[in-house]
């Protein structure tokens, strides 16, 4: 057991809770593949596996298309891959909900943190539109305060903007908010963000959770509220 730390106040930290979409609330990974081998098929290209896709996810979608023309040995300028891209999010968008699952916990973890006054949101690389039909699609979207997406204006993770472009529209200092994600990308935004970041197991990433360098690992969503008085504003960085 942890020693009390009686004189810490942790109770109002964290006012926000900022999840990643891809991997962490969602395993959107099946609707991602059926709609990419989709795209490569139009133009005459072999499908992948999932777990292949599973790979290429994570730094949005032109990075996607890149790594899986790069996986088939073919080069892609700029304007082939934004073509490609369009093609993709047209086969995409419309039903990017349908093989996906919410990962367990994950809407009772955002309802209860809800109730409890902590604002929510979701800032992913995906882009805005297809975000906000998977939030809807899953009865999260108006739980959201704020939804940051990768097509929002600054770079993407691993790049801190969209951290913080999240945080100031949620008029909420970056360090009282605990960001929970799936990947490299999420730890080095968040770090750079100079919030706490969780990582969920099982994620979409290459590497081993606890080698992400993350603050802590959790096996469920719903396992991440323990942290929260060790994460604090006290807590941090000690
Ligand atoms: O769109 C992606 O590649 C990944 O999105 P994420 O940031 O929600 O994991
Ligand atoms: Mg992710």
């Amino acid at each position: 057991m942890p020693d009390p730390t009686p004189n810490r106040d942790t109770s109002s930290w964290p006012k926000a809770v900022f999840f990643d979409l891809d991997g962490t609330l969602v395993d959107s990974v099946p609707d991602i593949h059926e709609a990419l081998n989709e795209t490569l098929a139009s133009y005459g290209e072999p499908p992948f596996t999932l777990e292949a896709v599973t790979r290429m996810v994570g730094r949005g979608v032109p990075v996607l298309i890149e790594r899986a023309y790069a996986s088939l040995g073919k080069d892609i300028d700029p304007a082939t891959r934004d073509k490609v891209v369009a093609r993709f999010l047209s086969i995409y968008g419309p039903r990017a909900a349908r093989l996906s699952t919410l990962n367990a916990g994950a809407s009772e973890t955002v309802r209860r943190l809800n109730e409890a006054g902590i604002a929510i949101g979701c800032v992913t690389n995906k882009p805005e539109a297809e975000t906000r039909e998977i939030l809807a699609h899953f009865g999260l979207e108006d739980l959201m305060a704020v939804v940051v997406a990768g097509d929002a204006g600054p770079e993407k993770k691993p790049a801190p903007g969209l951290l913080l472009l999240a945080a100031e529209r949620a008029g909420i200092d970056p360090g009282d908010v605990l960001f929970v994600g799936d990947s490299e990308n999420d730890v080095a935004a968040a770090r750079a963000a100079g919030m706490p970041i969780l990582v969920l197991r099982g994620g979409y990433t290459a590497l081993a959770a606890e080698d992400l360098g993350a603050d802590a690992v959790v096996d469920r969503l719903d396992a991440i509220e323990p942290y929260f008085a060790a994460l604090g504003p006290v807590g941090h960085g000690s």
